[in-house]
């Protein structure tokens, strides 16, 4: 049972939830299946995506292995959708990743390998769905899960330009498919303490990270699966063509506010004080 939306709010509804064997794509999906939607999870483990499958109480998700880099994978994967459900509602472009390293040691096969996921595997899938169920069904919402903050990750040069690409994407698209009443957003996520995340990376950069976000938090996955939750129900039908922000307010500010050194004792930001005028200071009228 959903702790924010009612009961059967997504009945009926068929969404597809790319990378929904692990973190924020499995509970997307278990979000998306609560809602009474049929979920179909792909990924390219079978393992996770059954458990994934075996964790949703009414037997409403479905797993399928498909590599979204792969054009005939994911045909085959969309085309076996449409064809057992007739249609496709929704379609979370979840699946992503990259590794951290400068930038001087990533070699063009490195930069190939994220940008081909990232930016491919999304277009892959957008593309599929779009021209197989959405536009001949007139209707359909894509939102793709990208990253902030905007300006860049040190470290992470090519999924930056990578989710920059998908962030555009869905802006273009939603322009030229709103004639097919196809609704496509991003979801820029800050820093999430998924399994991946807690793990894969440095652990004095995982460690710090929550001090990073003016929160002084990592966002709780079903933070992201509530705002997929919203946008696919129908309080989504006039949003199209966003990215949308949902990081703690990293984004604005690399930082909390005061930092250490603009603080007083107390811990209150730094003013300058006020320099109040007295009548006796009011220079003359002029004239
Ligand atoms: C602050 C963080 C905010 C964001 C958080 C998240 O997103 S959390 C969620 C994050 N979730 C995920 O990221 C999950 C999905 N991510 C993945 O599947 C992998 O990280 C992937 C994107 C590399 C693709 O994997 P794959 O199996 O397709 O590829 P492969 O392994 O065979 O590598 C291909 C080539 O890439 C290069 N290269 C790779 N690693 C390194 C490195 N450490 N060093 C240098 N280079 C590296 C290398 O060139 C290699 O070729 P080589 O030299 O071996 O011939
Ligand atoms: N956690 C965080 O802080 C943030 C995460 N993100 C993004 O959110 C998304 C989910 O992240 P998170 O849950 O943390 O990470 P995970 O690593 O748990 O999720 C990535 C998922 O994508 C699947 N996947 C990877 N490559 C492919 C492929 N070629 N074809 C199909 N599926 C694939 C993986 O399954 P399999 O290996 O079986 O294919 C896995 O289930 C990613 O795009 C990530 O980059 C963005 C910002 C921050």
């Amino acid at each position: 049972m959903s702790q924010v939306f009612r009961e059967g709010l997504l009945d009926g509804q068929v969404c597809i939830v790319t990378g929904g064997g692990s973190g924020l794509g499995r509970v997307t999906a278990l979000e998306l299946a609560s809602l009474g939607a049929q979920v179909i999870v792909c990924g390219r483990r079978e393992e996770p995506l059954q458990e994934t499958a075996a964790l949703a109480p009414a037997g409403n998700v479905r797993a399928a292995t498909c590599d979204i880099r792969e054009e005939d994978q994911v045909d085959a994967f969309v085309d076996g959708v449409v064809a057992e459900h007739g249609r496709i509602d929704l379609l979370v472009n979840n699946a992503g990743g990259q590794f951290m390293v400068p930038a001087e040691s990533i070699t063009p096969k490195g930069f190939r390998t994220v940008i081909r996921l990232n930016v491919e595997g999304t277009w892959l899938m957008t593309h599929a769905v779009a021209t197989k169920a959405m536009i001949p069904q007139r209707g359909g919402k894509i939102l793709s899960v990208t990253l902030t903050p905007h300006n860049g990750l040190p470290g992470m040069v090519h999924s930056c330009a990578a989710r920059a690409a998908v962030d555009n994407m869905m802006k273009v698209l939603a322009v030229e498919w709103a004639r097919f009443d196809i609704k496509l957003n991003a979801i820029a996520a800050g820093m999430f303490g998924t399994d991946t995340f807690l793990t894969k990376y440095p652990k004095p950069i995982v460690d710090g990270a929550a001090a990073t976000v003016p929160l002084q938090r990592l966002g709780r996955p079903e933070e992201i699966a509530w705002l997929v939750a919203h946008l696919a129900s129908p309080a989504g039908d006039y949003t199209t063509g966003s990215v949308i922000d949902v990081d703690g307010g990293r984004n604005n500010y690399l930082g909390t506010w005061p930092p250490g050194h603009e603080s007083d004792d107390a811990g209150n930001p730094l003013a300058e004080a006020r320099r109040h005028l007295r009548t006796d200071e009011v220079p003359p009228r002029a004239g």
